[in-house]
């Protein structure tokens, strides 16, 4: 870590309440300044075949306040190293949810396993504000430049 730290940690927004299900393991905790996601643990060993999806356990319930959503992201390194995902990315936790937060992690890997163990950090929760929308039916959508162009419309190659 530098001397100085140029993403100083941040008093934190937002106090969201947490049961520990698992008391033996910790609550979710942010590995760095500045970081967007906060780790969330496996309560139990996990062994995925190729192919193979489970739906994981964090001995972790919250209580988000209204208007708020926690995201459950897979994390990169884990991902990198052994293809390992999560089905449903990201998840989403409603903020009336209060059952344990649980992970649908999924082995990509096409010949090897993945093998975990209890304690360790398998996804990372994102806690984010979101709109509650009207959604006010129309006639008629008002024009856009993109229209209806979507799904490889504006090609692969460097645009002018
Ligand atoms: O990765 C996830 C996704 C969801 N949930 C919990 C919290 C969430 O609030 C609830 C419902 O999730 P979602 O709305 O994605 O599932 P659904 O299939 O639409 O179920 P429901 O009919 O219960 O909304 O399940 C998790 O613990 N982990
Ligand atoms: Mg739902």
């Amino acid at each position: 870590m530098p001397d100085h730290d140029p993403t100083p940690d941040r008093t934190p927004d937002l106090d969201i309440a947490v049961v520990r299900l698992d008391p033996d393991l910790p609550l979710p905790s942010y590995a760095h300044p500045g970081d967007a996601g906060a780790d969330l643990h496996t309560t139990v060993d996990v062994h995925l075949a190729p192919g193979e999806r489970a739906l994981v356990p964090t001995g972790i319930g919250v209580a988000l306040p209204d208007g708020y959503v926690a995201l459950v992201h897979p994390r990169s390194g884990l991902a990198a190293r052994h293809g390992l995902s999560i089905v449903n990315t990201p998840g989403t936790i409603d903020a009336g949810y209060r059952g344990e937060i649980k992970v649908l992690l999924i082995n990509h890997d096409p010949v090897e396993a993945v093998t975990l163990s209890r304690g360790d950090r398998i996804a990372q929760l994102v806690v984010q504000r979101f709109e509650r929308a009207r959604f006010v039916e129309v006639g008629v959508l008002p024009e856009s430049v993109r229209g209806a162009g979507g799904y490889g419309s504006t090609g692969t190659g460097s645009r002018p």
